[in-house]
């Protein structure tokens, strides 16, 4: 039997049936424990790379290919990646995170029924949090000038390994809490591997007494705040670091203020839409690992700013008709996302003003299926994939590693778009195979 502990919220699981609320994985995703450790390693091998691959540190995006060993051999380098100051400012901003997220009022939303029947409570503060935080930079800014701001860009190879460090910190608490009794694993992290199980995420959501008392959701907490708030943050720091450069009372290029507009409206879109994350399957069904937890708080942030790093030094104003165009990719891009996904949010909510045409399944939901989610399976993919394209193109064509991002989300949007798959034919069996034949394309209307 499952009781509810009344006081914290914990499911109390007696022994016998542990192994029924929390059964063995019997499948591994990621290729395995060969897989979780080759990202594990990759991942914070390919945040240096690229920084190092795309910075003026080393002589250009890319840097010539006869000054790499000497630049990887000399002091400078070698010192930027570790800094005890980026590092307290590091933990200094999580904190302020964690404040933000105590302090400022927000609504309590109750999210999915988890598998032991219980609900939990998520405060809904995240863009409050942002725009308070941009109003103390923007006043900074204002007040102090650039050079005020330039502390991320100047640091950004210390910052990048206090996260990883913030990331591993957290992968092993969490994975050594998750054996406390009555935590409720992802039925994906209990293979008992353990390499396996601390980078896919043992616990569904991983907490302590200290936490459930608060309230406090680790996992949403990460998914959306220090990591996307600093991904916006990080685009300001080379923003300001170009207008430096470029000299007092100077503009930034139009390439650099396009890329703050487009990552910022996304940031602030997904900090808006809060709510809406709770029903997305990190939350409601993967576990919290090493895996998501360097995900959100350093590659996230990291590795999505590097196109507005790059224009940072390298500083190509795009002209008007890129720039429409950039313009145009962006916009409709984003129309797609954001229609596909409030209508799905807005169905699943019980309503239908547009009264979109469904499809009964035995499981008891519909499917959607006209509007955009009658052309393609995943339509908020595809304008996701649409903003991506633009926001590489924001610095024209001449490198090709500030595309690594629309390369990078390719692979995590198909690979996604499989295990929501998979994940949908169990939920839904035959129903899907029906759906899947009125809704052929996956993500891209005739191309896949
Ligand atoms: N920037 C980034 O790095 C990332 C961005 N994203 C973005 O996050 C957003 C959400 O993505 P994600 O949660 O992965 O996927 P989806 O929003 O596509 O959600 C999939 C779920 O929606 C439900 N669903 C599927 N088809 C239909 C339908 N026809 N009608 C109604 N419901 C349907 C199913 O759940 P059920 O039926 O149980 O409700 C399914 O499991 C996307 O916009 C994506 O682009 C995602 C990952 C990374
Ligand atoms: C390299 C590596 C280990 C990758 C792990 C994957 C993560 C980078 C992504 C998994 C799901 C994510 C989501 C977002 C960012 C990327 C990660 C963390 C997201 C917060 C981006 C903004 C969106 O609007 C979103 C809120 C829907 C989205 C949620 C999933």
């Amino acid at each position: 039997m499952v009781s509810a502990d009344k006081e914290n919220k914990v499911a109390v699981v007696d022994k016998k049936d542990e192994a029924t609320l929390n059964p063995k994985s019997t499948k591994f995703e990621f290729g395995g424990p060969i897989g979780a450790l080759g990202v594990s390693v990759t991942t914070p091998l390919m945040l240096y790379l690229l920084h190092l691959g795309c910075s003026d540190l080393t002589g250009g995006c890319p840097p010539p290919l006869l000054s790499i060993s000497s630049t990887l051999k000399s002091e400078r380098w070698w010192d930027a990646l570790w800094d005890w100051n980026a590092f307290f400012v590091y933990c200094g901003w999580y904190a302020y995170c964690c404040l933000c997220w105590r302090l400022i009022p927000g609504d309590w939303v109750k999210g999915t029924v988890m598998r032991n029947g219980q609900t939990k409570e998520y405060k809904m503060n995240a863009f409050a949090t942002a725009l308070l935080t941009l109003g103390l930079v923007a006043g900074t800014i204002y007040r102090y000038g650039p050079l005020s701001f330039i502390f991320i860009y100047d640091h950004y190879l210390a910052l990048i390994s206090a996260s990883i460090v913030m990331s591993l910190v957290q992968a092993f608490t969490v994975y050594y809490l998750s054996f406390r009794n009555g935590a409720l694993l992802a039925l994906g992290g209990n293979s008992g591997n353990y390499l396996y199980d601390w980078f896919i995420g043992r616990e569904l959501n991983p907490s302590c007494a200290w936490l459930d008392r608060m309230k406090f959701d680790l996992k949403t907490f990460n998914e959306l705040r220090p990591g996307l708030i600093l991904w916006m943050l990080n685009d300001i720091s080379c923003m300001c670091e170009q207008m430096v450069r470029r000299g007092r009372h100077a503009w930034p290029t139009d390439s650099m203020i396009l890329i703050n507009v487009f990552q910022g409206l996304y940031v602030l879109d997904a900090l808006w839409n809060e709510s809406t994350i709770l029903t997305q399957m990190d939350i409601t069904t993967d576990g919290f690992g090493f895996m998501l937890a360097v995900g959100d708080l350093a590659w996230v942030p990291f590795s999505y700013a590097l196109q507005a790093r790059y224009l940072a030094f390298s500083q190509h104003e795009l002209g008007w008709p890129l720039t429409i165009f950039v313009f145009a990719l962006n916009s409709i891009g984003y129309y797609i996302f954001r229609t596909a996904n409030t209508d799905k949010d807005t169905f699943r909510g019980g309503k239908n003003p547009k009264n979109l045409k469904s499809l009964k399944t035995k499981r008891g939901t519909e499917l959607i299926i006209s509007g955009f989610w009658g052309m393609s399976r995943h339509p908020n993919y595809w304008g996701d994939l649409m903003m991506a394209l633009a926001w590489c193109m924001t610095t024209g064509f001449h490198t090709p590693i500030t595309y690594f991002y629309i390369v990078f989300f390719v692979i995590l949007l198909t690979h996604r778009a499989m295990r929501d798959d998979e994940q949908c034919r169990k939920k839904y069996g035959d129903d899907w195979n029906k759906y899947k034949a009125i809704v052929r394309w996956r993500i891209i209307p005739y191309i896949y």
